[in-house]
């Protein structure tokens, strides 16, 4: 494997319980560090390859490694790698945006707390820091979900659909923290999005 390959998938697959069929099957791709923009069909299993990735479903056959990690071998080191912000509310809607990240920021050895400003002023977070999440509306807790894992700084990020329900100066925000990835390739930021990004990936996926 080159030296420049930062993620690989090696023949991950996966079938929802009760259903024999495969939403993923023998996945086996390599990603280098940047922005890739990762996109197909409705029900092509974009969310479901995230989830893998994340560490959030348990994959039937297969595995990935980040950098020298193996997502099945060594599955914490792994998940302390990754950023991930889904379609669905972030869990732990009883802590207020500030708790939340402070709770993660202890789990995440590249938490920063000074990014985490960035971002909040960024979102236009700061008069929501302090209120439970369930009491915000449904594109706050997205920005408030954004800003969280941003600032978790892991070197994997994915995202899914990140552009949805935002602002105007929040999609700014987010479209400069992107193309910053793009740039530097310091980290992957794999991006599910079914619009178009609004900046040059560094690579693109279709399903
Ligand atoms: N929790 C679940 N239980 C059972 N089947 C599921 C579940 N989540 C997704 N699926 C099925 O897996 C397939 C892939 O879904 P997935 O959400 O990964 O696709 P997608 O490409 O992200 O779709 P979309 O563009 O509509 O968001 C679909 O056929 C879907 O019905």
């Amino acid at each position: 494997m080159s030296d420049s390959i930062f993620l690989h998938t090696e023949s991950l697959s996966y079938a929802y319980s009760g259903s024999s069929r495969r939403v993923v099957d023998l996945w086996s791709q390599s990603f280098e560090p940047g922005l890739v923009w990762l996109r197909g069909p409705n029900g092509s299993g974009k969310s479901t390859r995230l989830k893998l990735l994340a560490g959030m479903l348990q994959p039937q056959y297969g595995s990935a490694r980040l950098g020298g990690i193996d997502l099945m071998r060594q599955p914490l080191e792994y998940r302390r790698l990754v950023g991930f912000v889904g379609a669905e509310p972030p869990p732990f809607e009883h802590l207020s945006p500030a708790e939340r990240f402070g709770f993660l920021s202890g789990l995440y050895p590249h938490a920063d707390v000074d990014r985490w400003r960035e971002h909040v002023d960024g979102f236009g977070l700061r008069p929501f820091l302090n209120q439970p999440l369930r009491e915000l509306s449904t594109g706050t807790q997205h920005k408030a979900a954004l800003a969280a894992a941003l600032a978790l700084n892991t070197p994997l990020l994915l995202l899914d659909e990140p552009l949805n329900a935002l602002d105007a100066v929040s999609l700014a925000h987010l479209r400069g923290v992107l193309g910053e990835a793009a740039l530097r390739r310091d980290r992957l930021a794999l991006v599910v999005s079914h619009e178009a990004l609004g900046l040059e990936p560094s690579a693109c996926l279709e399903l």
